[in-house]
């Protein structure tokens, strides 16, 4: 078992029965040309972010913890998207930024494209598992919820990019589905402002789950090591 200090309070759980999940850290949410940069949003500090993640997976991974990829997106039809029967179509960016600018149709999010792919940097390794998610969140069709309660893991600390979008609704639904949510801050980033993320983690400190940060993860993990930063 280890002691995790974390906001509000610190939980005690086994990593052994505890997943490291790593939402969406694709270049759609991470680099300049992605997505979330075509349609307006700030991406440029994102790279502490990959930094960390890479730290957090790297000491979860030693410590026996379950290792989740989530990659968010659609066919390259945007069959799994939606049509205008959903409010997917209506709310994702990324499909309002495609029918704005139809000269890029087809490349936004869709499975197979640069978009999609996971950033060079962080890279599933064997044993680890990578699902595709065709919404926010991370428990919404697909098997997320069945791997987890096979395996009796009850604790989840979560990764990624948006806090306030994806790494926010898996960890709210995670919630109602009795799971344990703590977020490392600073594995994280927001798509918008930065009141988002402070929103977001307010929320989450205060309502839904627990916040953390990558250095207290891998010191509770492993108190011996050191580890650097970013
Ligand atoms: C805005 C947005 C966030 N996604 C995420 N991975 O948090 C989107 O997918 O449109």
């Amino acid at each position: 078992m280890i002691t995790l200090n974390a906001r509000p309070e610190s939980l005690t759980f086994a990593p052994e029965r505890s997943a490291l999940i790593v939402v969406d850290m694709q270049n759609a949410y991470t680099s300049p040309g992605g997505y979330l940069d075509l349609a307006g949003f700030d991406v440029s500090a994102t790279q502490p972010v990959v930094d960390n993640i890479n730290i957090a997976v790297a000491a979860a991974r030693a410590a026996g913890m379950l290792i989740i990829w989530f990659q968010n997106g659609w066919d390259s039809d945007y069959v799994e998207a939606g049509g205008p029967g959903s409010p997917n179509y209506h709310k994702s960016n990324a499909l309002k930024t495609m029918r704005q600018r139809p000269e890029l149709q087809g490349t936004l999010l869709a499975k197979g494209s640069w978009d999609y792919a996971l950033v060079d940097a962080l890279q599933p390794q064997p044993g680890d598992i990578v699902l595709p998610k065709p919404r926010y969140s991370g428990f919404f069709n697909t098997p997320l919820d069945s791997i987890l309660r096979s395996r009796g893991i009850r604790h989840l600390v979560f990764t990624g990019i948006a806090t306030n979008v994806c790494v926010e609704s898996t960890l709210r639904d995670g919630f109602f589905l009795e799971y344990f949510g703590i977020v490392l801050e600073d594995a994280t980033h927001q798509a918008g402002p930065p009141f988002a993320q402070q929103a977001a983690l307010f929320n989450i400190e205060t309502f839904f789950g627990w916040v953390s940060d990558v250095q207290t993860f891998c010191t509770a993990l492993s108190p011996q090591k050191l580890v650097n930063i970013a």
